[in-house]
């Protein structure tokens, strides 16, 4: 019996991720929580033949703890998407508010779940969810993520329109490490699991970029009416499932994520050589097992272009997270 939650399930993004996790026969409950309209999606789920029973909560009558109680996996895509002109920085006065709510339910009703934070800035929103439960004794570092699935989806997909075969993307994996924004995010494209064609050097740089201000593309085309929801939503799903096969038992799977590096305190130590900098927060190939993250992979061989992607990810990065600190009200 598996437990999945999704807070935000009303939204954008919530509601075809309600949709893929309805579809996965490792979850026996799906629970959805919004401020709105939650009734009316988890009645129309609920027709599919599928296992998961389905309920829907709104805020009355303690509906957060009632939709949490007893969660084995949380979803979080509740909050406010990015405008044209936006960083997902600016948007952490007003969500940051809405996950220290969030996670404060989680810490009253279900604080050994495993919690997938997609809300942005996800740089920063991790690290509330980890200071809330720090506050109610509760945190777990080996079983916070922040979803960075959509950049190693974006590059997948990237780098097989560049050979020209996008019957090769479900195949194609690159390591994306750092962050979920801008320049934090990193892709290691040299250890692509398919060599890339031949590119020019202009050509690698357009590239890396593509992939990472790949979300900007989708603000700019959706023109005010928010960010990316779709390929979000499978890139929510496709990281949820993972964890679900862990927490089944199954063995050696592994995923990059937005991981608090204290889950892997040998790991952190080799990451921080590797870095040359110790940060209390990184996107790494983390490998999951039932209890979480069991360990947090190297970056190993990188090229002296990555290097320098990753230099310049370091400083925005720890501002990202010092920016939690400082805030008083959290
Ligand atoms: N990690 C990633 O790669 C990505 C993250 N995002 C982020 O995901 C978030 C959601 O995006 P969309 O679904 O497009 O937005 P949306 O506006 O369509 O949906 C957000 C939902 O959150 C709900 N909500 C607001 N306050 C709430 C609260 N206190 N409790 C529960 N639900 C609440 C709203 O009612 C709404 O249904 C944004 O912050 C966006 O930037 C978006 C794309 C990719
Ligand atoms: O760009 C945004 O604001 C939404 C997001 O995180 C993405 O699409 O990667």
């Amino acid at each position: 019996m598996t437990k999945a939650v999704v807070l935000g399930a009303a939204g954008g993004i919530g509601q075809p991720l309600a949709l893929l996790l309805k579809s996965n026969a490792l979850v026996s409950e799906l629970s959805l929580f919004d401020i709105v309209n939650t009734p009316g999606v988890a009645a129309d789920l609920s027709h599919i033949a599928t296992p998961a029973k389905v309920t829907g909560y709104l805020p009355a009558n303690d509906g957060l703890l009632a939709a949490l109680k007893d969660a084995d996996l949380v979803v979080i895509p509740a909050g406010v998407p990015r405008k044209p002109g936006m960083t997902r920085d600016d948007l952490f006065k007003i969500n940051a508010g809405i996950i220290r709510d969030l996670a404060t339910g989680i810490a009253t009703a279900c604080p050994t779940a495993f919690i997938l934070v997609i809300s942005n800035p996800v740089n920063s929103t991790v690290p509330i969810v980890a200071e809330v439960l720090k506050k109610h004794g509760v945190f777990d570092p080996k079983k916070l993520f922040g979803v960075t699935t959509l950049d190693v989806v974006r590059a997948s997909t990237f780098v097989s329109e560049l050979h020209g075969d996008l019957g090769l993307a479900p195949s194609v994996v690159v390591p994306v490490i750092g962050g979920h924004s801008g320049v934090t995010i990193v892709p290691l494209l040299s250890q692509a699991s398919h060599p890339l064609p031949s590119l020019s050097p202009e050509d690698l740089a357009a590239l890396i970029k593509r992939i990472q201000f790949g979300g900007d593309e989708v603000v700019k085309a959706k023109d005010g009416a928010g960010s990316a929801t779709l390929s979000m939503a499978y890139a929510g799903a496709e990281f949820a499932a993972k964890v679900l096969r862990a927490i089944k038992g199954e063995k050696g799977i592994v995923a990059p994520s937005y991981v608090n590096l204290a889950a892997d305190p040998a790991g952190a130590k080799v990451l921080a050589g590797e870095l040359g900098r110790e940060l209390e927060y990184f996107s790494a190939p983390v490998e999951l097992g039932a209890a979480g993250i069991i360990k947090i992979n190297a970056l190993g061989n990188i090229t002296a272009g990555e290097k320098e992607l990753v230099n310049a990810a370091l400083d925005e990065l720890a501002d990202n997270i010092e920016k939690v600190r400082l805030s008083t009200d959290l």
